[in-house]
């Protein structure tokens, strides 16, 4: 009997339930989230054991928050999942997209189908904790001209009807989650890590950290940065790279050293990217 919890964002029917599910198995015990701040918590006090934690979509870009309480809250990346997103408008028996007058989704779902809504300028976008808690709002509490935009497990659920499929902008709409620990494990066969760097203030410094990082043979597939809070205008690098040998990242790490007032290694996993389902 396996006893890990996996903190989510949402509940039943969202999108970190179906990741939950396809990752730890269709069994796995959640503790349900109302914000990444509450996930990131838990995952740091360690009363879940790990979570699954968006962090980009294809379409919407970064979620930038998430990449900070990864910092902060001194957690760990163990994995990473991605899965296509498929976006539906759902609501009570009877409605219409003639009667719906405001429609409730976490942003990053409302920024996935701003297209759909372009020919409806009566319908009032707002934004909500989760796709799935929306959808379940309106079931049980059997609100009028009020829609939600979730996936269809969500609509199944709640018995709700689906009044527009595929709503969302981009057919190839994808989220790359990650899995998220506070203790570190051993991955067997890594070839991806997530860094955070900080460049000394000098000319020249990020072209010498990608030298470095092109050297060694190491692929980079993301570059992210994000304010340092407390000291204006500077910022720190988030970078994911591939690489071969877990020895030869080791060596480019020490070389990175040289060129940064500060870095950190904020997991070693498996790639999943490759595997991107449509
Ligand atoms: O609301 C949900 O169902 C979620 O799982 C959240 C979330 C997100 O944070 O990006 C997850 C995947 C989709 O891209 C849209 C929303």
């Amino acid at each position: 009997m396996n006893n890990e919890v996996i903190a989510i964002q949402g509940i039943e029917g969202s999108f970190h339930h179906q990741v939950a599910r396809e990752y730890f198995g269709e069994q796995v015990q959640v503790s349900m989230c109302s914000s990444f701040k509450e996930l990131a918590e838990q995952v740091a006090k360690q009363s879940v054991t790990k979570a699954v934690m968006a962090i980009e979509n294809s379409t919407a870009g970064s979620i930038l928050h998430n990449y900070a309480y990864v910092d902060e809250y001194e957690l760990e990346v163990v994995g990473e999942h991605y899965i296509p997103v498929k976006m539906n408008l759902m609501a009570l028996p009877g409605e219409t997209l003639e009667s719906i007058t405001e429609v409730y989704s976490h942003p990053i779902a409302l920024l996935q189908c701003k297209n759909f809504f372009k020919q409806y300028p009566h319908i009032k976008l707002i934004e909500d904790n989760d796709t799935a808690e929306a959808a379940k709002r309106i079931a049980e509490q059997g609100l009028k001209n009020t829609a939600a935009i979730a996936s269809a497990t969500a609509a199944e659920i709640f018995k709700l009807n689906l009044l527009a499929q595929n709503i969302h902008s981009e057919q190839t709409n994808t989220t790359r989650f990650l899995i998220i620990s506070k203790k570190g494990e051993k991955v067997e066969q890594a070839d991806k890590a997530s860094l955070k760097l900080i460049l000394k203030h000098e000319q020249g410094s990020l072209l010498k950290a990608l030298q470095i990082l092109d050297r060694y043979g190491l692929d980079m597939t993301k570059i992210q940065s994000l304010p340092i809070v407390d000291e204006p205008w500077k910022y720190s690098f988030f970078i994911d790279v591939t690489f071969k040998e877990l020895p030869v990242f080791v060596e480019a790490m020490k070389a990175l050293e040289e060129v940064s007032e500060a870095h950190k290694i904020l997991g070693i996993y498996k790639n999943k990217n490759h595997e991107t389902r449509q």
